[in-house]
């Protein structure tokens, strides 16, 4: 563990699979921590934008990635609060517009390099759950145990636009699934850390499965393990 001996369950797979929500659940069900680690490109993303760094300046992102200035608060119902050079970004992270930005930010293997050790930090005792691309792979390649979750990309972009419409955001089902295949293709080509499972991980084709289907085969994986 790339931490000392503390466990880590990784948590990898494409947008809109699945990983934020079952891994919030994991973290809940052991009581361990959390990195989400895709809000910290996404960061990276909505920073530039606040200062006004082109996506194909490499120098300029690759400084404020290593100087992001970040908090994540719990709050009491168990949500997290992030705070980005003093301001609430919570909400503002999320766009897919800010998305598409972190994927972009995301292929430039110096950016990735700046975060790796933020990234690891997270692991601390009694244990992690780790959300992203390539956690599995090369962040935590000694986890105990790696997910991979997967769902047809119709599915997820499915499963996106429900999420918009229940926020009471407009949504084109269309356009959607667009991001979604074009954002697959960035992440899964990039030249560093693909999107790909690792070898030893379990892999679960999510897109017929309920989240409370998807949540027990992950934890009866963990048992298996020894982790509960
Ligand atoms: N197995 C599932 N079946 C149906 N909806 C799901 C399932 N897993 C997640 N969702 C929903 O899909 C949306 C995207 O899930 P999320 O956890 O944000 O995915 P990711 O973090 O992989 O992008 C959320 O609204 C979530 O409630
Ligand atoms: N470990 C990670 C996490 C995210 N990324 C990049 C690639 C993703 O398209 C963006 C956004 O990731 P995020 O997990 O927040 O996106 P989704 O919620 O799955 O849509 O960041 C990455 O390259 N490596």
């Amino acid at each position: 563990m790339s931490n000392g001996q503390v466990p880590v369950i990784t948590v990898d797979g494409p947008s809109g699979s699945g990983k934020g929500t079952i891994c919030q659940l994991l973290a809940r069900e052991l009581d361990w921590g959390l990195l989400d680690s895709g809000a910290l490109y996404r960061l990276v993303g909505l920073a530039a934008r606040h200062h006004g760094v082109e996506l194909d300046d490499k120098e300029a992102l690759v400084v404020l990635a290593a100087h992001l200035d970040v908090q994540f608060i719990a709050t009491e119902d168990d949500t997290v609060q992030i705070v980005l050079e003093g301001e609430e970004v919570t909400d503002a992270i999320r766009t897919e517009a800010v998305g598409k930005d972190a994927s972009i930010v995301a292929a430039i293997p110096e950016v990735r390099d700046a975060l790796l050790e933020r990234q690891r930090a997270f692991a601390e005792e009694p244990g992690l759950i780790a959300d992203g691309r390539d956690m599995g792979t090369v962040v935590f390649p000694e986890a105990a145990l790696k997910i991979y979750l997967d769902a047809s990309a119709d599915e997820r972009a499915v499963r996106r636009y429900n999420q918009l419409i229940n926020k009471g955001l407009g949504a084109s089902l269309q356009a959607i699934l667009e991001d979604i295949q074009a954002r697959d293709d960035r992440d899964m080509n990039r030249a560093v850390a693909p999107l790909k499972p690792a070898a030893d991980a379990v892999i679960l084709d999510t897109t017929k499965m309920s989240i409370d289907e998807v949540l027990a085969a992950v934890m009866d994986e963990a048992r298996h393990k020894g982790l509960r």
